[in-house]
């Protein structure tokens, strides 16, 4: 799948041809090896130009032939081919030239690229490292610092940016293809011996090793146990220390241990899964390609607090007029200046002007009669959101969308209190609002195919990735999430400390611990609801045992902490101690070691040892546990919805795919085989106990995650 014509009298033109992107299957490598040599081999041809159909260069290596038998021309030799060539080649880059398609281009003697081409190496992200010559050329092309960031991160690069790093010739406003036939015209018959990259010097660095060093020091930091940023640092240190022949041995060594690596598998799944996820259906029917969103003019974003401030900044930056509102005009003006001064680092940063004169600032609710939507960011409390339904209701136009960032009430509640519940949903984003990936779009069994497109449409253009899930409490993410800081507080009464949970959590890739994270996010927040549950403080059933609430184990550690006025980070205090009120940086805390024995000795507990397998066991399996429910309850449609949410939402390490992913790796009758063990050992704790569909997953040999669908159709058909 390449076609091939002359054009110009003597200009061969090699289009790839694999819509969406082009990307280099076995055909499409087949294809660039036959009209190669159709090229060289026709006289009247001087000069090649390489494109791709419409618009886009090439996406590189088809992932979905990743794992299976290769056939095909292999890669290096074709790209070899290519540069040996005694005819100039030259790439024309339109829209993207990435892994496989960059490493193609490089093999080219000349690159023109169209001024919004975005070029890079991201094969890291996908577990592995640009092993087609990338890890060899680019560093020969552009020097090792340059070289080291590109393919250590994958990030992309815009054209004007790949100019300047010499990656690309030229850059074009213009038609690509035809400005790259007129280059090819010019530069017909000239000497290619300074155009081949791969016979470059790698331009001098003056301590390689240290540069090579620095840089392994920080991916290490950074990679959280993901093993293809190291390799990607020792294979451009290969391109800096040894000839190019000896550097591609390099590449491909280090190539065959990520390609075949767990890790691998589960960032090319979950690079999968996050396309899937977009493609949403609903057990209405409603599914995203039938599902029409309608048009946004103007919205609007009602609490101006932690979360409608970054849900504002995101709405304005993604272009869209908002209008907010508070209760008083001083909780108005101070939220104006939080908004201005995160628009303003925002737009420094980009190098572009501050959307400022996107949003307009209002006390009176009566001020949202003409906006098409309207997320509402105000205190978690039913009452208060049910109130403010009820007026948004009154004063809407008809068809305004009304949607709730709620972390967890029931949307389908809030539902009932508009005149129309077909266009209420829950748009759940994450703090800060403004950085965080992840959208939890919850539907109700009344929300109207439009209200979900609609949300999840205004998901993608504010950046988000989206997900649809159903509306339960806690929706998906944070009824998993209870789980597993539930288990963690377990693991403390049994006779762990925070230090030892955190560590095992984050040596598993975490980039911080549970009660990091408590302490980071507050704990009051929390211990607010839970007294609102009657979980916590004065309103608990009098007579009822301190460990146990509603006939299950309960922790009541945090709400100990919370009546110490230890609420983290903000206080200074929390399950770590910090320096000062605000302090970031957690340091384990004596006293609280000393609480945790008091607490354990007046209540009987005996402190064992506890060790890192203990504890990840204990909070993945049980948080995995409650995953199992949420697929078989359908409020997740498929185990995809799920990892995205915890690597989008909750820093669940990439390269471990997702917790339902994960399961599968670790086996899903060990899964099961622990959860068994667990809950004989802790049989008032009833989340433990192992969940139906993953007894029948089990029970049908396993089935690797992609077939899961199947198994809960059978399930829900037979309910
Ligand atoms: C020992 C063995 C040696 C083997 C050596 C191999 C070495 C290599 O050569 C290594 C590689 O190239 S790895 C691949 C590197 N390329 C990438 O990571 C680019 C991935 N794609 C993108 O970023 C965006 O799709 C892109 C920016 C291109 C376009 O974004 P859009 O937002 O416009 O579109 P998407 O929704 O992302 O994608 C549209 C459809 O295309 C599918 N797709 C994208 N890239 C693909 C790719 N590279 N391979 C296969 N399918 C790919 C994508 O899944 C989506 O499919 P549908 O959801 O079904 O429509
Ligand atoms: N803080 C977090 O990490 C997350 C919070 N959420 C949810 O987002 C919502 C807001 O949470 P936060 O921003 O943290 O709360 P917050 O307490 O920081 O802000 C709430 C704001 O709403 C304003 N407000 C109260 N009643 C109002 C009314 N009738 N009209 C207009 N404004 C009114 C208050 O003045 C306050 O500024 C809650 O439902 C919460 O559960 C969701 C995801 C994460």
């Amino acid at each position: 799948m390449a076609q091939y014509s002359r054009i110009s009298g003597s200009v061969g033109l090699i289009t790839l041809s694999n819509p969406p992107v082009n990307a280099l299957s076995a055909a499409v490598r087949q294809g660039i090896v036959d009209t190669v040599e159709k090229a060289l081999g026709d006289p009247q041809v001087k000069s090649v130009v390489i494109c791709g159909q419409d618009g886009i260069f090439c996406g590189g290596a088809d992932i979905k032939e990743f794992g299976k038998n290769m056939s095909g021309p292999p890669l290096i030799p074709m790209i070899h081919t290519i540069e040996c060539a005694t005819k100039p080649m030259v790439a024309a880059i339109e829209g993207s030239a990435l892994g496989g398609g960059l490493e193609l281009a490089l093999g080219c003697h000349y690159r023109i690229a169209h001024s919004k081409a975005r070029l890079g190496l991201p094969e890291v992200t996908l577990g592995l490292l640009p092993a087609a010559g990338g890890s060899q050329r680019l560093p020969r092309l552009i020097g090792v610092p340059a070289a080291l960031d590109l393919i250590t991160t994958g990030r992309h690069v815009t054209a004007a940016e790949a100019l300047q790093l010499g990656i690309v010739d030229q850059v074009t406003d213009h038609a690509t293809v035809d400005a790259a036939v007129k280059f090819a015209l010019s530069v017909a018959g000239k000497p290619l011996d300074t155009r081949r990259i791969s016979t470059y010097p790698c331009p001098h660095v003056s301590d390689v090793d240290a540069l090579c060093e620095n840089v392994m020091q920080k991916v290490r930091k950074s990679a959280h146990g993901a093993i293809a940023p190291i390799a990607c640092v020792q294979a451009v240190r290969a391109a800096a220390t040894l000839p190019y022949t000896q550097g591609m041995e390099r590449e491909k060594e280090l190539m065959a241990t990520l390609y075949t690596s767990g890790q691998a598998r589960a960032l090319q799944y979950s690079f999968f899964a996050q396309r899937a996820v977009s493609k949403w259906r609903i057990p209405s029917g409603a599914r995203w390609d039938t599902s029409t969103p309608r048009p946004l003019h103007k919205v609007a974003v009602i609490g101006l607090g932690t979360m409608g401030r970054g849900i504002t900044v995101a709405l304005a930056q993604a272009g869209l007029p908002v209008i907010t509102v508070e209760t008083h005009e001083k909780q108005l003006m101070e939220a104006k200046r939080a908004v201005s001064d995160m628009l303003n680092r925002g737009a420094k940063r980009r190098g572009v002007a501050p959307p400022l004169d996107k949003i307009s600032y209002s006390c009176n609710l009566q001020d949202l009669a003409d906006v098409d939507l309207v997320i509402e960011a105000v205190f978690e409390d039913m009452t208060l959101k049910k109130k403010v339904f009820r007026q948004l209701s009154a004063v809407c136009k008809p068809g305004t969308l009304l949607c709730t960032n709620t972390s967890g009430l029931d949307v389908d509640q809030l539902a009932s209190q508009s005149r129309n519940p077909e266009l209420v949903v829950g748009m759940h984003f994450f703090a800060p609002a403004h950085v965080m990936k992840l959208l939890e779009v919850v539907y109700g069994p009344q929300s109207s195919p439009q209200a979900v497109a609609t949300a999840m449409q205004l998901g993608k253009k504010m950046g988000k990735v989206s997900v649809a899930v159903g509306n339960c409490r806690g929706f998906v993410g944070n009824r998993m999430l209870k789980l597993y800081t539930e288990q963690a507080s377990f693991l403390l009464e049994e006779g762990a400390t925070p230090d030892l949970v955190d560590q095992a959590i984050e040596e598993f890739g975490f980039p911080m611990g549970v009660f990091k994270v408590s302490d980071l996010s507050g704990l009051d927040v929390g211990w607010r609801i839970r007294k609102e549950e009657k979980l916590a403080g004065l309103s608990v059933a009098s007579g009822q045992s301190t460990r146990i609430r509603e006939g299950r184990r309960y922790s009541p550690l945090a709400d100990l902490l919370c009546e110490q006025g230890r609420f983290g980070q903000k206080t200074g205090r929390g399950w770590y101690q910090y320096d000062k009120p605000g302090g970031r940086v957690a340091r384990s805390d004596p006293w609280l070691h000393h609480f945790l024995e008091e607490y354990r000795a007046q209540h009987g507990l005996v402190a064992r040892h506890i060790d890192h397998q203990e504890v990840l066991e204990r909070c993945l399996y049980a948080m995995i546990n409650e995953g199992f429910r949420i697929l078989e309850d359908g409020i997740a449609a498929g185990p995809e919805d799920i990892d995205v949410i915890y690597v989008f939402g909750y820093g669940w390490p990439r390269h471990r795919g997702g917790p339902m992913f994960y399961s599968g790796m670790v086996g899903l009758e060990k899964v099961l085989e622990r959860l068994e063990h667990y809950y004989q050992a802790h049989p008032d704790v009833p989340h433990l106990q192992p969940c139906r569909l993953l007894r029948r997953l089990v029970a049908r040999g396993s089935p690797p995650v992609h077939k899961w669908r199947e198994v809960i159709k059978n399930l829900h058909s037979q309910l």
